[in-house]
């Protein structure tokens, strides 16, 4: 894996948005925010290279036009607000085995790994994404809205996990958020989408 860079915003258009210009550095927590349908999951799409768009989107210098969509969400992680699971069970879905802080710190024990897929409730569904997410050590992060099926009690622990995380292995992320408080704890920055654009608070 290269040095952590920045994520790369230059003139994005998709869908009613447009204009849209962003730098987020290594290790660096911007939020977005804004009304329901204003287009906030589509721009992660975008920068995940899932939605068709228009501008330029660059990890570290590099220009994701210059890669494959599969090279690129290898390097570019979303996790959506509905994740996605193919196996039967939880740990079929991780390349190697857990390490016991990580599943601690998300409010799991070991056996998690033997759990099958259909007894998960939606806040354990969310916080085994986020896992398998980090797991893969991406370069950057698109969270849409990663606590939204919790309650408060997880969410600040979700929280703590993902800021050491971020933090840590220095990943540029755009968060996803709705709600103020959390958007007060978490962001360096925070945006708004409104009328296509998006702008600063
Ligand atoms: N593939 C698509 N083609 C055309 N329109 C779409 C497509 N996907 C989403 N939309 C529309 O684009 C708008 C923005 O959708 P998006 O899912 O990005 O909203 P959002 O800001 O994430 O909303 P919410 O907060 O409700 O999740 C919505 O009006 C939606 O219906």
């Amino acid at each position: 894996m290269s040095e952590p860079g920045c994520l790369n915003l230059d003139d994005v258009a998709v869908g009613e948005l447009s204009g849209v210009g962003l730098t987020v550095a290594p290790g660096e927590i911007v939020c977005i925010s804004g009304p329901s349908g204003s287009g906030k999951s589509r721009l992660l799409r975008a920068i995940a290279d899932i939605e068709a768009h228009d501008g330029h989107i660059r990890l570290n210098g590099q220009d994701q036009q210059d890669m494959t969509g599969h090279a690129w969400r290898r390097r570019v992680i979303m996790v959506p607000a509905d994740s996605q699971w193919w196996f039967d069970s939880v740990g079929e879905h991780f390349p190697t085995s857990l390490s016991q802080d990580d599943l601690k710190a998300l409010g799991f024990d070991e056996d998690v790994s033997d759990w099958s897929i259909s007894r998960l409730s939606s806040g354990e569904r969310q916080r085994l994404a986020l896992l398998r997410t980090l797991v893969l050590k991406p370069e950057a992060l698109l969270l849409d809205e990663p606590t939204s099926n919790l309650d408060p009690d997880r969410v600040a622990d979700v929280e703590t996990w993902l800021l050491e995380q971020i933090r840590s292995h220095r990943i540029p992320t755009l968060w996803v958020a709705h709600d103020p408080a959390q958007i007060d704890r978490v962001a360096n920055r925070h945006f708004r989408l409104q009328s296509g654009r998006l702008e600063a608070t």
